[in-house]
């Protein structure tokens, strides 16, 4: 059967449960998602030689990381053209683009420096996000920034705040779309502190400094991303989940953003999303693959992204949720990786946009748990292929299988030359 017929038939399967594919389709090629330009480098930037810090950290060492600007949007047009859907790009501060031999501080980072960036996306119809970089640098003092009990430290770390404030009201100026600017720090302690609030005061005035920056609040969201832990920072997180959910519900227009790892194992952002839905007009979210911990592996299709997923269309929050990838894997080929995530987010929102929402809500509150358990299992086999197979058609990239060549090509021609 070739595959217009054998859409054809599953489209029929899944109008028998009253999903209609093709609405479903067209649905998801309106929902942007961002992609993150680290993936594409170990998260290194381009305005230090230094290793990456902050409790975060990258491993392996595949050939052909980019190592230039125009090496990594090389590599990231290769996997967008592998990519169906719509696409916003994450950039980190630390990608600020110098030209002739011009430097500037994160304290004194400006829109010029992502002039580059904006002609990048604007010519690709995509918005912007952005990340304040308060990590690999030498102003990090003791593990701390936007905390530190350091004046000087904290000053500076606040002007980068604010000088990202400003650049993210620009992206969203120049592209028209709003620009989402998250602010995450690696801040905490290794071992047991004896001031575990004191910390916790100077981040939210930090964070308050930093919003104090005029900008237009239609258009720039800011975010309060929370962590459990990291690395060489195992007993104390300054931004914790309660510190910034509080931040959060308490300074308006601030959004709370939850990444997936950064939760005790045995936590589901799946179960949290509802949670927040209840509460806050709009949250985001950064979408990663833990195993055993943050260990940022490359989104898959897996149980819990499905979840995840699922949560956000049978919440009807696809316009209420900002949904970003956050990964990084140095041990594979880089753009392979990158596909692969992004792919992944789009089958877990377009079998979300196909699973019978209203009919197991139905079920639920009907207490007719054993049918919809029943159902719950058997839609999992249904011919959910040849659903994404038809997505992947209508937006001109290749389907499962056939896109890797492209990659194993392009590792050849390009990567392993560098
Ligand atoms: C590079 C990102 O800002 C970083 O991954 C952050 O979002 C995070 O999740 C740290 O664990
Ligand atoms: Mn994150």
């Amino acid at each position: 059967m070739v595959n217009k017929e054998r859409y054809e038939s599953a489209k029929a399967i899944y109008g028998e449960l009253g999903i209609d594919t093709d609405a479903a389709i067209a649905r998801l090629k309106d929902i942007p998602v961002s992609l993150h330009c680290w993936q594409g480098d170990d998260v290194t930037g381009f305005d230090h030689d230094g290793p990456l810090t902050g409790g975060i950290q990258t491993t392996g060492n595949y050939p052909g990381k980019a190592r230039t600007p125009d090496e990594l949007m090389e590599d990231m047009d290769k996997a967008i053209s592998l990519m169906p859907g719509k696409k916003k790009l994450n950039l980190h501060a630390c990608y600020a683009i110098f030209e002739d031999g011009e430097y500037a501080d994160r304290d004194k980072l400006e829109p010029k420096h992502f002039a580059k960036w904006v002609e990048f996306a604007k010519a690709r119809n995509m918005g912007i996000d952005f990340n304040p970089t308060f990590f690999s640098h030498d102003k990090v003092k003791d593990g701390l920034t936007l905390s530190s009990p350091d004046e000087g430290t904290r000053k500076f770390w606040i002007e980068h705040g604010k000088a990202c404030i400003r650049i993210s009201n620009y992206f969203a100026k120049e592209t028209g779309v709003p620009c989402v600017m998250n602010i995450w720090t690696g801040d905490g302690y290794k071992d047991i502190p004896a001031d575990r609030m004191g910390p916790r005061m100077r981040y939210k005035d930090s964070i308050e400094q930093i919003l104090s920056e005029p900008y237009d609040k239609n258009q720039v969201k800011p975010c309060v991303e929370s962590k459990v832990f990291g690395i060489g920072v195992e007993s104390y997180t300054v931004g914790s989940a309660e510190f910034t959910l509080s931040f959060a519900a308490t300074h308006e227009g601030c959004l709370p953003l939850m990444d997936n790892g950064h939760y005790h194992p045995t936590e589901v952002v799946s179960d949290k999303i509802p949670a927040l839905l209840c509460y806050y007009p709009e949250i985001a979210l950064h979408i990663t693959r833990p195993v055993r911990w943050d260990s940022d592996h490359v989104l898959l299709f897996d149980d819990e992204t499905r979840e995840m997923a699922k949560e956000i269309v049978r919440c009807e929050a696809l316009g209420r949720v900002y949904m970003a990838l956050d990964y990084f894997d140095a041990s594979i080929n880089r753009v392979s990786a990158w596909v692969i995530g992004f792919r992944s987010w789009q089958k877990a929102l377009l079998n979300a946009l196909c699973t019978p929402n209203a009919l197991f809500k139905k079920l639920q509150d009907e207490n007719r748990l054993t049918e919809l358990m029943v159902l719950q299992e058997e839609i999992k086999t249904y011919p959910f292929g040849d659903i994404w197979a038809e997505y992947c058609r209508q937006c001109g990239v290749q389907e499962d299988k056939k896109w890797f060549e492209e990659i194993v090509s392009y590792e050849k021609e390009v990567l392993v030359k560098r």
